[in-house]
């Protein structure tokens, strides 16, 4: 390419570098995938151009219909993939393929393992992309243009993957992107058009665009579908072909769990394409997580649902696509916060994923515990979020309990038909862990009245619990909060005398580290615990909002101790000074077992060598 001018030499961004070393190691055995990259980058260009040129039909120049073309060079041992969409200008060259702009790859590069099969599914859910042309090609070319601009604005992208890449003007008459791939050696498979046509089969079939390929006669043959799998009836798609449609649009290597396709006919006619993966993305939890739904407008992409409008944030396991007909193609993000089609459609997808997870729920429980186990977290969010639904989500939600504490598997539903006639609350205890509440003091009294309780030690526990008050008529309860009074008859008798003056002398001791000292009705083997009172934010849940930076009103637990255990017992004979040691060692005691962190750990330490000398 002699014509070419301006070149200039970039290093790549330093991550881009250990990426790409990473990626040719890890990713050796796999190193097909190349093209499904490429021709999804090619897709990409396609459906942004669609769009762009609704609002300006100049950019289709004289060649609107999207396509793209693989060609193969047997002579100079070269593979290219063609497409007429976007094209890329200088700037968007270097800024493109020379630096990771996304943070996923970043936390791509830090999920990287030693393990090759690992990395293979990483980077599939990922998604690096260009950069794998370098496992198969020792130097790549891009030649590009972008739509709108002369032809002479043409740029030549090159690099052998080295650190640095070289840019150049070169004029190019076709709108587009020509990533040529100077295959290395022993990579001669890739000139195979038999092998190149299979590839695209297998992983991009679906693509909406049609890809062609140029036979050695030069005639062009369409290798894939072409068409919106969306569209077709139901009863013309297998299984397989509803698979492999999920993996190109998610990268997943397993098979979902549940597919959904709906057409919806009427006033307001769309197809919504919705699914269940069976395990979790690596981003799940990330705030810039690549979940949500791809929007459609007749069959033209608009945009992916970064914002959860078409699917609420506690459902953003669920991928897929909706395809309206209605809403206006040139729908904008501002448009679809205030829309009502866009809220008939969130509503009635909302309800076609909880259909299905109840049916997964009745039907097989076994196959809903693993999806628990991939998105329970994620679904606990829901009845924050969608107070509308609270119910229903709720009888999805799976718990450990006293009853079951080798998996998450009881629902509050189990657990109604366990209560005992006369209990009239569904009793809850939250922590830090769930070490912390399956060994809690709290629950003794509970163990001995045989009353099951709901072991919650996730973070957004404490959040579902404020939320999640009652369920079918039954009220939640947390054993750690309140008075508690599970057998009436021992808590009306006033403490003996001893135990009295007891509590008045580690009231003293506690000063203002709690706001009480009393007797307690739910310990049998412990001798001290810590409550707080009812309507009161719990221990664990302070705790979170203080590390989280909230400004608490202090709030100080109340310290309830057991006069039947054989330390209180001896202390209330007690006289000595040593009391007030004892004293502070109970509550310190009481905050350790509640999970938490003790302000003054080597006071703790000194008064327990005191004591024990
Ligand atoms: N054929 C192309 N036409 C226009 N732009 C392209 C093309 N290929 C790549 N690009 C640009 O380069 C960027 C980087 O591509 P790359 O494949 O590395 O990541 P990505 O496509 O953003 O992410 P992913 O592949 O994970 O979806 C793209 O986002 C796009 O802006």
């Amino acid at each position: 390419m002699s014509d070419t001018q301006n070149p200039e030499t970039h290093e790549f961004q330093a991550e881009v570098q250990q990426l790409l070393d990473l990626m040719i190691h890890s990713l050796y055995s796999n190193r097909e995938i190349f093209l499904r990259e490429l021709i999804s980058n090619a897709a990409d260009a396609a459906d942004r151009l669609r769009f762009e040129a609704l609002q300006t039909p100049e950019l289709n120049e004289d060649d609107p219909e999207p396509r793209i073309e693989i060609r193969v060079d047997e002579k100079a041992r070269t593979v290219s993939v063609i497409d007429n969409g976007t094209g890329m200008d200088r700037t968007e060259v270097i800024d493109h393929l020379g630096t990771i702009a996304r943070s996923g790859t970043r936390r791509f590069l830090e999920a990287m393992t030693n393990d090759e099969r690992q990395n293979a599914q990483l980077i599939g859910q990922f998604g690096v992309g260009f950069y794998s042309a370098f496992i198969v090609a020792d130097k790549v070319t891009v030649h590009t243009r972008r739509a709108g601009l002369a032809p002479e604005d043409g740029v030549l992208w090159t690099s052998a993957g080295k650190g640095q890449f070289e840019i150049a003007s070169l004029p190019r008459e076709a709108r587009g992107t020509e990533v040529t791939l100077h295959l290395g050696a022993e990579q001669d498979e890739f000139l195979d058009r038999f092998r190149l046509k299979s590839i695209v089969r297998r992983y991009s079939d679906h693509i909406a665009i049609p890809i062609l390929i140029a036979e050695e006669n030069g005639e062009l043959e369409t290798i894939n579908q072409a068409s919106a799998l969306w569209m077709r009836p139901k009863s013309e798609l297998s299984d397989s072909d509803y698979h492999d449609f999920y993996r190109q649009l998610t990268f997943d290597t397993e098979p979902p769990l549940a597919t959904l396709h709906n057409k919806v006919e009427g006033a307001q006619a769309y197809t919504s394409l919705l699914f269940l993966p069976s395990q979790a993305p690596f981003d799940l939890f990330e705030p810039e997580g690549r979940s949500g739904l791809r929007l459609y407008v007749r069959r033209v992409f608009i945009m992916e649902d970064r914002e959860h409008r078409l699917m609420p944030r506690y459902l953003r396991f669920v991928r897929g696509i909706i395809d309206s007909d209605d809403l206006p193609l040139n729908v904008s993000r501002e448009l679809l916060q205030h829309n009502r089609l866009i809220d008939r459609i969130r509503a009635a997808s909302i309800k076609r994923v909880l259909d299905a997870l109840e049916r997964l729920a009745k039907e097989e429980s076994e196959r809903y515990n693993s999806f628990w186990s991939a998105f329970g977290t994620v679904l606990k969010e829901g009845p924050v979020e969608d107070p509308a639904n609270a119910e229903r989500i709720a009888g999805l939600l799976r718990f450990y309990s006293t009853h079951e504490t080798s998996a998450p598997s009881v629902s509050l539903a189990d657990y109604i038909v366990r209560m005992k006639p006369d209990q009239d609350a569904i009793y809850y205890l939250t922590g830090e862990s769930f070490a912390a509440v399956s060994n809690s003091p709290h629950l003794e009294a509970f163990r001995k009245h045989e009353l099951e309780v709901l072991l919650l030690a996730e973070p957004v526990d404490e959040w579902l619990t404020t939320h999640l008050t009652e369920f079918d008529g039954h009220p939640l309860k947390a054993i750690a909060k309140g008075q508690l009074d599970l057998n009436q008859a021992e808590s009306t008798e006033p403490p003996a005398e001893s135990v009295s003056n007891l509590i008045e002398r580690v009231k003293t001791a506690l000063g203002d580290r709690v706001s009480d000292v009393r007797v307690s009705h739910r310990l049998t083997d412990s001798p001290a615990c810590l409550v707080v009172d009812e309507g009161e934010l719990g221990i664990h849940m302070q705790r979170m909002l203080k590390a989280a930076g909230h400004d608490l009103p202090s709030q100080q637990p109340i310290l309830e101790i057991n006069p039947e255990h054989a330390i209180i017992e001896r202390l209330a004979q007690m006289t000595d000074a040593s009391i007030d040691d004892w004293a502070v060692l109970l509550f310190e005691q009481s905050v350790l077992m509640e999970g938490g962190r003790l302000d003054d750990p080597a006071s703790f330490v000194r008064r327990m060598n005191r004591l024990l000398d």
